[in-house]
């Protein structure tokens, strides 16, 4: 596999409606679509930091600076193989998952496409069709999310999940137990915005039958969060905390949590997400794709993930209408039925690009080959 030129362009996709989360609030998509070329073929991936380092320390600015001046340069003078070689050879650059990931999702559509095989099945995925969920950003009142929540139950969504944060938890979950009944597959994402000290406030949760709640306590943590899975019954589910397969085996093994939400960029790329999802299914930990309010390219790769068997619990890959006017992917991503989507057959992630709408959305771009680039 030679790859002879990598580009990025970078996108500013606007959301139909700004999202929330205790984090921060976002109204616009900024990121790089990635294109690796070799032998004829094209292999995408975009990268997912949001434009603040205020979920992870990547923002889209320090992707850029990651992959022009080290990752691109690096892969470019090095043989590769398959795509586990990329991983390898990002694997002396400490943490940057979200870089890694986006130019070692790139060469793994590149390694199927090639292949002749589906993104799924060269990751090993059977699933034809995935369930899938919907995350509900904070709004303005609980009464707004009530709403929201009713048109995404009516849409067919098969799991529901809410941000939550100190002053819009325990009543934001009473109001939706009351209005839709204890079958709502429900959870709440608080992306760290708790600590043990509110223990009394999380063990209230216990009384509304979450599927789980997702990363209550801090960013960096695993020790706090088996104090508290300990003394609560409702699941808690790891997102921020797991970056790798050995942060995994360390949360597990310390009972730190009972689900873990697998993020390709977070971990560093599919090689890494396989990996943690092959150690939690020998280990009886059910897995599920969480998301970044990616374009439809992102989603493809969710997708392609999601198809493999230890993926028990929907994820948050919802059509490409939850979020975009206009996708930058033909099709765009939509249910096969409702709450339900098709894992593509065809090559690669089985999604072509709309280049007329990266055209129109594009601020910036560079492309890189043996010959503009010094190694
Ligand atoms: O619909 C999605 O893509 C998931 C949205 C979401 O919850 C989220 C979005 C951006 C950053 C972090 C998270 C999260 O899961 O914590
Ligand atoms: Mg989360």
């Amino acid at each position: 596999m030679k790859i002879e030129r990598i580009e990025w362009k970078r996108l500013h996709l606007p959301l139909k409606d700004p999202f929330e989360a205790s984090f921060g609030r976002l109204a616009k998509r900024d990121f790089l679509l990635i294109s690796v070329h070799s032998e004829g073929e094209t292999g995408y991936a975009e990268s997912v930091a949001m434009p603040f380092p205020y979920y992870n320390e990547e923002t889209t600015d320090t992707i850029l600076y990651m992959l022009d001046a080290i990752m691109i340069p690096m892969l470019l003078k090095s043989p590769i193989e398959r795509p586990e070689d990329v991983d390898r050879l990002f694997s002396s650059i400490r943490r940057n998952n979200m870089a890694k990931a986006a130019l070692e999702g790139a060469v793994w559509d590149l390694y199927a496409k090639q292949q002749g095989l589906s993104l799924a099945h060269a990751l090993g995925g059977k699933r034809k069709e995935i369930d899938v969920g919907v995350s509900v950003g904070i709004e303005p009142s609980v009464e707004d999310v009530v709403r929201k929540v009713e048109g995404f139950v009516a849409d067919g969504y098969k799991k529901i999940k809410v941000k939550i944060k100190p002053g819009f938890d325990i009543t934001l979950i009473e109001a939706l137990r009351k209005r839709f009944g204890d079958s709502l597959p429900l959870m709440a994402d608080a992306n760290s915005a708790y600590t043990l000290d509110q223990l009394d406030l999380i063990k209230e949760l216990d009384h509304y039958n979450l599927i789980m709640i997702e990363q209550p306590l801090a960013h960096d943590d695993i020790v706090d969060h088996a104090r508290l899975q300990h003394q609560l019954n409702t699941p808690i589910c790891l997102d921020e905390s797991i970056h790798t397969a050995e942060d995994a085996r360390r949360a597990i093994e310390l009972g730190s949590c009972k689900i873990i939400n697998i993020k390709i960029g977070r971990v560093g790329g599919l090689t890494e997400a396989k990996k943690i999802h092959d150690f939690c299914q020998a280990n009886d930990v059910p897995v599920w794709c969480g998301g970044m309010l990616e374009s439809g390219v992102g989603r493809a790769h969710n997708i392609a993930i999601t198809s493999l068997p230890n993926f028990t619990i929907p994820g948050d890959t919802s059509a490409s209408s939850r979020y975009w006017a206009q996708d930058i992917v033909v099709p765009e991503v939509d249910f096969l039925r409702p709450g339900i989507l098709a894992v593509p057959d065809g090559p690669g992630i089985g999604y072509a690009i709309n280049w007329s709408a990266v055209e129109a959305l594009k601020v910036q771009e560079k492309s890189y080959s043996h010959t503009n680039v010094t190694i």
